[in-house]
């Protein structure tokens, strides 16, 4: 059995006072023990190696006495005797930082006799605690980053958006082809994916941890095609100063995708017909040759045969580009990949401009049914632009612009029944469209048609015809 609160206390007393004193002075932490007024009565031996304060400095003195002369900043006594409670204060201290917790202990008459503190040194506790702040610091910078190239890892595995037949099977056999060092053409009309294939296969590739140069042949100005292709040594041309490699140098290893091949002149077509053969550029003005281990990825919208019976584009070069072709289906004979895009820039754009939209059925079923001239661009670009100006969580048949509303809708639509007025209009709008489609130009369609220039002219603009991209599109038709 244990003993009571009296026999504890008589056990105590058994202690001699220099054991007492020991005690007091083996502790660890400082101890400073002052009366009831504050006047200091003890301190330790540690809280002298603490706080670096002699005890014959303070005793006697009062605390606030002892802050006032300057030899404390800070003390826990006057809080203390003022609210009677146990208080805590951090104090700064021969270059330490110490916890100070003054207790009060009071006599039998409830009457505050004395005030205990302890003092601790928390320097290291301190600099623990910043070098973990520091550390978690870094830990959630980590985290970010991993996050970062696992979202990075999805998109490299992830095949672009697609549902459709044709279209799963085209990235598989890219997939296939991706590991080989074959030269691949992409042929598709504007806006289908093109270059999200070419990037596709330079990441499936071997070559993906190489170089990936993309160029697009129409941008660059007939006179600096040949130097930012193929570079220029010093001297080759007034202005050349030093020597300069060419885009394909830059690609050795790796991947170079050229953009709109169709637009490239014919003495550059000669030229890159070379590199493909020999795998070997020259830049202007040098003698030698270099040799470079690029894959060539090229892409165009033009019908290239066409342009090969017209003169415009070489046949050999024409024959050496063609040996794996892929050519992307228009967005409007894979209507099955409409939902899975709308979903996917919902998302993105949502994500972008920080908005939660949705599409009302009907504008969705205006989106399965329109024809989407710009393709996968255009539909893009459309949610873009619905996800910025609507208000509301749901896009609405009133925030379609009116092309896209006056389109019809699906045969076996119940949204919405149109007035003769929008029947007739559609009607008008899909006739006009698919003359064009067959002509070389408005007045060849407006014969067809049978109606004046002028009144084919007014009405391509009042139904928001795209006249342009319909009769540009030809060129790509067989
Ligand atoms: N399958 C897809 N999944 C996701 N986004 C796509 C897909 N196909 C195309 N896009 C997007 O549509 C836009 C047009 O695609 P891209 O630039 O690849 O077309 P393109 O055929 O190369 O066009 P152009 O002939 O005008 O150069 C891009 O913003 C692209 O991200």
């Amino acid at each position: 059995m244990g003993m009571n609160d009296a026999e504890v206390r008589e056990h105590s007393f058994q202690l001699k006072e220099h054991e007492w004193e020991e005690i007091f002075n083996s502790c660890f932490d400082g101890i400073w023990v002052a009366d009831g007024e504050g006047k200091t009565i003890l301190v330790n031996e540690a809280y002298e190696r603490l706080s670096g304060v002699k005890a014959k400095n303070v005793l006697g003195r009062s605390a606030q006495e002892l802050i006032e002369a300057g030899v404390l900043s800070h003390s826990a006594i006057p809080g203390v005797i003022e609210t009677q409670k146990p208080v805590t204060i951090i104090n700064k201290m021969g270059g330490k930082q110490l916890l100070v917790t003054g207790v009060p202990v009071f006599d039998e008459n409830h009457k505050l006799s004395r005030v205990v503190c302890n003092v601790r040194d928390i320097t290291q506790l301190t600099e623990l605690q910043k070098e973990i702040e520091k550390k978690s610091e870094l830990i959630n910078h980590y985290e970010m980053e991993i996050k970062k190239l696992q979202e990075q890892l999805q998109t490299l595995d992830n095949a672009p958006v697609t549902r459709s037949q044709a279209m799963v099977h085209l990235f598989e056999t890219a997939k296939r082809v991706a590991s080989t060092h074959s030269t691949v053409l992409i042929l598709g009309e504007s806006g289908v994916g093109k270059e999200v294939l070419a990037n596709w296969i330079h990441r499936m590739s071997p070559r993906s941890s190489q170089p990936y140069i993309k160029v697009n042949c129409s941008v660059l100005p007939e006179n600096l095609i040949e130097s930012e292709l193929f570079g220029y040594e010093k001297g080759a041309f007034t202005g050349a100063q030093s020597s300069k490699a060419g885009l394909f140098e830059a690609a050795d290893k790796g991947t170079i995708f050229l953009d709109e091949i169709g637009e490239l002149p014919l003495n550059m077509q000669a030229k890159l017909l070379r590199v493909l053969q020999e795998k070997e550029i020259q830049r202007i003005g040098a003698r030698q040759t270099i040799h470079v281990d690029v894959r060539v990825i090229a892409a165009t919208n033009r019908s290239l045969e066409k342009m090969v019976a017209e003169g415009l584009f070489r046949e050999d070069l024409y024959y050496r580009l063609h040996v794996v072709p892929f050519t992307i289906p228009p967005l409007r004979e894979r209507k099955e990949d409409i939902p899975l895009l709308i979903s996917q820039f919902l998302n993105e754009f949502g994500r972008i401009y920080n908005r939660e939209v949705e599409m009302s059925p009907v504008v969705f079923d205006k989106f399965m049914n329109y024809h989407w001239p710009g393709n996968v661009r255009e539909l893009k670009n459309m949610i873009e632009r619905l996800v910025v100006i609507t208000t509301k969580k749901e896009i609405t048949l009133e925030d379609l612009p009116e092309f896209l509303r006056m389109s019809p809708a699906s045969p076996d639509s119940l949204w919405e029944t149109p007035s003769l007025t929008t029947a007739v209009k559609h009607y008008e709008k899909q006739l006009i469209i698919k003359t064009l489609e067959k002509c070389r130009s408005i007045r060849q369609a407006s014969q067809l048609l049978k109606v004046d220039h002028s009144t084919l002219v007014r009405k391509i603009r009042h139904l928001e015809i795209d006249y342009k991209s319909i009769l540009g599109k030809r060129f790509f038709r067989k």
